[in-house]
């Protein structure tokens, strides 16, 4: 590799910041005829290292700081398209050239140690991360303009910080050295667009949530009525890739919620209603040129992408929607290039070829549902502690993690596939001592998935390839306590029983080259076993050599000029010298160099030191390069094996969920539910003692009152009726969370269930009003309810709680009753509807499916004791006034209230 090559690799995360070539050392030093390679191999014998070498004293003081000139005099120009671009210097010509290409990104441009950002961009990125707003002059008719900078080693913190807020950042680096350029301007150029769902770095990353980058492509249907759509997604960071198609916009809106896609792009669309109606409000939509989703680019794109001569064996060809989607991703992932380096092409991205993901295969949770339910963030305030993913989440890999999200974001409706994971969360609950020792094997088990990625997309470092090799280490041990498991275990457990023998070469590899724990910084050395590499060995042992002529020199020079207490230290700028006190300064030899003079010490250099000192600088130049281009080697092999880590990594993430579950299960008394097949007719819900897996785990200063419900054998609607806060809505919650962990997989929080697939659940809780959409409250609540009424089977499950509470008392119940009705009698799915209505109670007497049942409180005297208990039977009182005075309502309020409350029972 070329000192060049290397320096292209500097973009923002790359290793240039790292790299070697950025000690200053001319490029022919590390041609010395004294380091040829023939030589360098001649002494290349291992020898035991020193500890610590006299080069590696550490410098006495740092480099001067930046000198940025702090502006108060800028001119008025603050955005870049205000400047005649001819009277710009020649640097801020090419700034605004390129930003000209990137309009809609924040432009760092690489000027020496910093990324500077000018004009707008220099007060937008001053005001978000606080930074100071300085001035840079931009010629001589438009004086100072706006600029503000950041480190370039801290780079990748701020460029995170931008990302969070939804920017996106095209930086700019360097890409030639700096060496003899002295006067000339260096070649620069977009080396790397950072976008939401680009990102690859670890801090830009959540442990345990997939980041999805979704390309979406819509197109009227040939009725021109309706519309079609195909839409790909996949995680950059992992590999996983999916392509799927559809004809509902809903639908559509429902896939890119469900999930929670960090960054969407789409083709050029010009209608505005159009893109509201697919697109979830909270997302960034990046609309890209129409050319890459065209049939021809976008096969060609995948065709180039995969090094393939036709797509057909990719198992969607004939899905034209889903391949243009396909093509339009590969396409922005070839402009944004999350690679680090010239030599690779996009076709290194270490993308997973796309699987079709068939919206059949799940239980559909729509996006208000997940919000009802709380599945993966609260419904209040959007916070993951208080959702059900908090509260079942046991897992302790990031891989494993990210798995469970998934399976909570697409329960299954495969009755075979439920039973395989079931069986194995049963086994590992009884098993608990091999349920202990797989854990203890996943616990600080590295994310192999991402990691692997990394190191195809040149980006990881050599830690994380030490902790690619740990994680691979422990395969066998994960196989061989894996053999015990139930025969029908799911195949993607396969690579985890027989280990790829080719991963553990891998790891020996890892292990032989790097050392144990290497530092971070790939520039400094020290990150290469002796003995892997003649040239380096050679250039180790010369290295030794002129140390060890150092520390015999101090020696020396105490002889030669009889001052014991004179030192050989080493400063960064002046490298090697000798320091006597300043009452020594002059006695000493007259072959020293006077260097420079501090208040108490003069330091000297001799031209013995000075020649040293510059052999040391190319060996030190020289082996770092060495180090690193084996590093890099190394890194490539890796990186070729992405694929097959990454079968491993899903093995490890399905068996950690699985194991988690277990863990769950077994430490909160959870049981396992027999899983009925809704294609056999069955359609019942039953279950003994069940509890909320939520609240149970927040309540500290009560029990959780467990409840049964029966539904779908006699009865498939029941109306449940209560006083307010009875737990109505946390019994109605549990039932949906219930079946949906019945889904997963998972055991549940009862003693017993018996439980039906469901196609979908549907939930209606509470309302808030849509003021931007333009809904008021019972608008919300009556579109969500008819959504129901048109979507629902007799396979869903349905929970409904209150309806026509947002109008005229007498208009609310009749929607209510109209609405049950219509459940029991149309649609027949089971439903359990909480209400205050409590007239829906004689619904019962007319249709034999609908039953009633009530929460019970008891009243003592003024005081209501909440029993949370849910009995057969409908309520006849709300208690709400009670409800009020416990709530704080002021006394004069509660007893009017009564009075009112009085004369109307008694005018009814
Ligand atoms: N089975 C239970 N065991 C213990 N506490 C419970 C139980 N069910 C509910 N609770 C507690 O009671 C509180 C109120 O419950 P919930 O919100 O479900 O009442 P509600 O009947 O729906 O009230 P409202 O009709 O006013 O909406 C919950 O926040 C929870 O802390």
């Amino acid at each position: 590799m070329t000192a060049e090559s290397i320096s292209l690799q500097g973009s923002l995360f790359g290793d240039l910041a790292e790299s070697p070539t950025n000690r200053k050392i001319s490029p022919d030093s590390t041609k010395d005829d004294d380091f040829s390679d023939a030589e360098l191999i001649k002494n290349a014998q291992a020898r035991p290292r020193p500890s610590k070498s006299s080069t590696d004293i550490e410098p006495l003081d740092h480099p001067i700081g930046d000198e940025n000139p702090q502006g108060s005099d800028l001119t008025n120009v603050s955005h870049h398209s205000d400047v005649e671009i001819t009277q710009l210097t020649p640097v801020l010509r090419h700034y605004v050239e390129l930003k000209k290409e990137n309009p809609e990104r924040i432009l760092l441009y690489r000027l020496g140690d910093f990324f500077e950002c000018f004009f707008e961009d220099a007060i937008l990125l001053s005001q978000l991360l606080e930074l100071t707003l300085t001035g840079k002059a931009a010629g001589k008719e438009i004086g100072r303009i706006p600029m503000a900078g950041i480190p370039h080693h801290s780079a990748e913190r701020y460029c995170s910080m931008l990302i969070q807020k939804g920017l996106s950042v095209a930086l700019c680096d360097q890409l030639e050295s700096t060496q003899n350029k002295e006067g000339k301007l260096l070649k620069r150029g977009v080396t790397r667009v950072l976008t939401p769902g680009t990102v690859i770095e670890e801090g830009m990353l959540q442990a345990k949530k997939n980041n999805w980058l979704a390309a979406v492509l819509i197109e009227a249907k040939p009725d021109k009525n309706s519309y079609q759509w195909g839409l790909a997604y996949a995680d950059i960071s992992t590999g996983e890739f999916f392509v799927k198609e559809g004809i509902d916009l809903d639908a559509l809106e429902q896939e890119i919620a469900k999930i929670e896609a960090s960054e969407v792009i789409c083709q050029q669309i010009d209608d505005r209603s159009l893109v509201k109606k697919w697109c979830p409000k909270n997302i960034e939509l990046t609309q890209t040129a129409k050319t890459p989703f065209t049939l021809h680019e976008a096969k060609s794109s995948l065709k180039n992408h995969y090094k393939l001569n036709t797509i057909n064996g990719l198992g969607f060809h004939e899905w034209e929607l889903a391949i243009r989607a396909a093509g339009g991703l590969l396409a922005y992932l070839h402009e944004t290039n999350p690679i680090n380096s010239v030599e690779r092409t996009r076709s290194d991205i270490p993308l997973e070829v796309p699987q079709l993901s068939v919206s059949n295969e799940a239980l559909i949770v729509d996006a208000q549902t997940r919000r009802n339910l709380e599945i993966l963030s609260t419904q209040k305030d959007g916070r993951f502690q208080g959702s059900l993913l908090w509260a079942i989440d046991r897992t302790l890999t990031a891989m494993g993690g990210r798995c469970l999200r998934r399976w909570l974001e697409s329960p299954l409706i495969d009755l075979k596939r439920i039973n395989a994971r079931q069986e194995i969360v049963s086994f590992l609950v009884k098993e608990s001592s091999l349920r202990q020792v797989l854990r203890k094997l996943l616990r600080s088990m590295a994310d192999l998935e991402r990691l692997s990625g990394r190191a195809g997309a040149g980006h990881a470092g050599a830690r994380d390839l030490v902790a690619i090799a740990d994680g691979l280490e422990r395969l066998p041990l994960l196989a061989a306590n894996l053999q015990s498991l139930p025969k029908k275990s799911p195949s993607w457990l396969i690579p985890l029983q027989n280990v790829d023998k080719d991963l553990l070469k891998l790891a020996n590899t890892i292990r032989n080259t790097l050392i144990n724990n290497p530092p971070l910084n790939l520039s400094e050395g020290g990150l290469i076993h002796d003995g892997i590499d003649p040239i380096l060995d050679g250039l180790r042992n010369m290295l030794d050599d002129q140390n060890e002529w150092l520390n015999s020199q101090e020696e020396q020079e105490r002889k030669a000029s009889g001052n014991n207490n004179l030192r050989l230290q080493y400063h960064r700028t002046f490298g090697y010298f000798l320091a006597v006190s300043k009452s020594k300064a002059n006695d000493v030899p007259s072959h020293w160099i006077r260097r420079q003079t501090l208040a108490n010490e003069e330091r000297f250099i001799t031209p013995d030191l000075k020649t040293r000192e510059g052999k040391i600088f190319q060996l030190k130049a020289r082996s770092g390069q060495r180090e690193y281009e084996l590093f890099s080697d190394l890194r490539q092999i890796v990186g070729d094996h992405a694929h097959a880590i990454r079968k491993a990594a899903k093995s490890i993430a399905g068996l950690d969920a699985l194991a988690g579950l277990a863990e769950l299960a077994a430490s909160n008394n959870y049981c396992a539910p027999k899983i009925l097949d809704s294609k056999s007719g069955a359609n019942k819900i039953c279950i003994e003692a069940c509890r909320h897996p939520v609240v149970e785990q927040m309540l500290v200063e009560r029990e959780f009152q467990p409840n049964n419900i029966e539904i779908g054998d006699k009865t498939d609607l029941i109306i449940l009726t209560g006083p307010n806060a009875s737990g109505k809505s946390c019994y109605l919650r549990q039932i949906g969370l219930i079946q949906l962990l019945s889904q997963v997989g998972s055991w549940i929080p009862a003693t017993k269930g018996l439980i039906s697939i469901s196609d979908r659940i549907f939930t209606r809780v509470g309302a808030v009003d849509d003021l931007a959409a333009g809904q008021s409250t019972f608008m919300v609540e009556m579109a969500e309810t008819a959504y129901i009424l048109n979507q629902a089977t007799n396979n869903s499950l349905v929970l409904l709680d209150e309806i026509g509470r947002g109008t005229a008392t007498f208009d609310g119940l009749s929607i209510a009753w109209s609405v049950s009705e219509f459940l029991a009698k149309e649609i027949k799915s089971r439903t359990i509807f909480a209400t205050h209505y409590h007239e829906l109670n004689s619904l019962a007497k007319t249709f034999t499916n609908i039953s009633n049942s009530q929460v019970l409180v008891k009243q003592n005297g003024n005081d209501l004791h909440f029993l949370h208990k849910v009995v057969d039977g409908g309520a006849n009182r709300s208690y709400g006034i009670e409800a009020a005075r416990l709530a704080g309502v002021p006394k004069k309020v509660i007893d009017t209230a009564n009075k009112v409350l009085e004369r109307l029972e008694n005018n009814n």
